[in-house]
């Protein structure tokens, strides 16, 4: 099948990344902030370190655009957080060193290209750091398209079930999960028409990352009642895909008009949702645009759906 080996790397590099980041969450890890204030941890740049090498290895001239960037890391501000970043790598990588570990990280300054891949390392760090929900997304990216999209949420759990769960796509080939605890993928599918119960909506935690009272007022315009369930991350991608929501929108705050999404905080969750069925464009009915730049600057706003009431969704937009 296409995309095997890459799939496979992928999988295995995702899962890697997902018990290094449960192992940093054991411990809380404190904080630190980049340049535009946005939290990070060491558990993203031994993420970062550890997907990098493994795509780098196997795939030696694919670029990797990803989240993080080794320069802040290296600053004498960060104490001794290099070697704490090293310490949980070496829990996967036993004989790695600072030196590597920033090498690694800084496989991810890639740009964008005919073939690629873009990692968000962790994908909603303030979920991971408030210890609710939490995305390791992996995509690659040929011809403007994404073909395989892997998603790892070790905090995912329904209705009690043991957490961890990985989702993963290939273009053409469905979507899957895959439960850490068992190990077993499965088909999954978008909520259909008659399934009542699960016509909920997602949208995100974080207030600021989106316009709350009107994503509320949008799905009630599709008809959906009953309130919205908010969680952080690409996980919203994963409920909807594996049909326990109908509907996630992220329009843009009123705070930050200028805001222009990542391609990593997308890509991966995107093609999940497509390939379980579902319908992903922005506010305005346009296809996300993966391939031009980092930012996806000719997108609004991002509208995921079980494809049914997509529509319905875009007209009460538009009004
Ligand atoms: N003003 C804003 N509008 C929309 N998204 C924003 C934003 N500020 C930050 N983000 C993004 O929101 C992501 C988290 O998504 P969610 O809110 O759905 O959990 C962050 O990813 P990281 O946590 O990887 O930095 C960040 O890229
Ligand atoms: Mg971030
Ligand atoms: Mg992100
Ligand atoms: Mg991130």
């Amino acid at each position: 099948m296409p995309y095997d080996r890459e799939k496979q790397v992928a999988i295995d590099a995702v899962l890697a990344a997902s018990r290094l980041c449960e192992e940093v969450r054991q411990a809380i890890p404190p904080a630190m902030e980049k340049g535009d204030k946005s939290p990070v941890t060491v558990a993203d740049f031994g993420s970062q370190a550890i997907i990098c090498k493994a795509i780098s290895e196997a795939f030696p001239d694919d670029p990797i655009v990803g989240e993080e960037d080794a320069t802040t890391l290296k600053t004498p501000e960060m104490g001794n957080n290099l070697e704490k970043v090293t310490d949980y790598v070496k829990s996967i990588i036993p004989d790695a060193t600072p030196e590597q570990v920033t090498a690694w990280i800084d496989r991810g300054n890639g740009s964008v290209g005919g073939r690629f891949w873009t990692l968000d390392p962790i994908d909603g760090t303030k979920g991971f750091l408030r210890k609710d929900q939490y995305a390791i997304a992996l995509a690659l990216i040929e011809n403007g398209e994404v073909k395989l999209g892997i998603m790892g949420c070790p905090a995912y759990a329904i209705d009690g079930d043991i957490p961890g769960m990985l989702f993963v796509a290939v273009r053409g080939e469905g979507s899957m999960k895959m439960p850490f605890s068992t190990g077993k993928f499965t088909p999954i599918q978008v909520v259909k028409a008659e399934d009542t119960a699960n016509m909920r909506f997602v949208e995100s935690v974080e207030a600021a990352h989106g316009d709350q009272s009107r994503q509320n007022a949008i799905a009630q315009a599709a008809g959906i009642t009953s309130p919205s369930v908010r969680m952080d991350s690409q996980a919203k991608y994963g409920v909807v895909a594996s049909g326990q929501a109908a509907l996630y929108l992220r329009l843009p705050s009123p705070k930050y008009p200028n805001y222009r999404e990542n391609i990593w905080d997308h890509a991966a969750g995107a093609i999940v949702v497509e390939e379980a069925g579902g319908r992903v464009t922005d506010m305005y009915g346009k296809p996300l645009d993966f391939a031009s730049s980092i930012k996806m600057v000719d997108n609004r706003g991002i509208v995921v759906s079980n494809g049914l009431i997509h529509d319905q969704v875009l007209s009460a937009l538009k009004s």
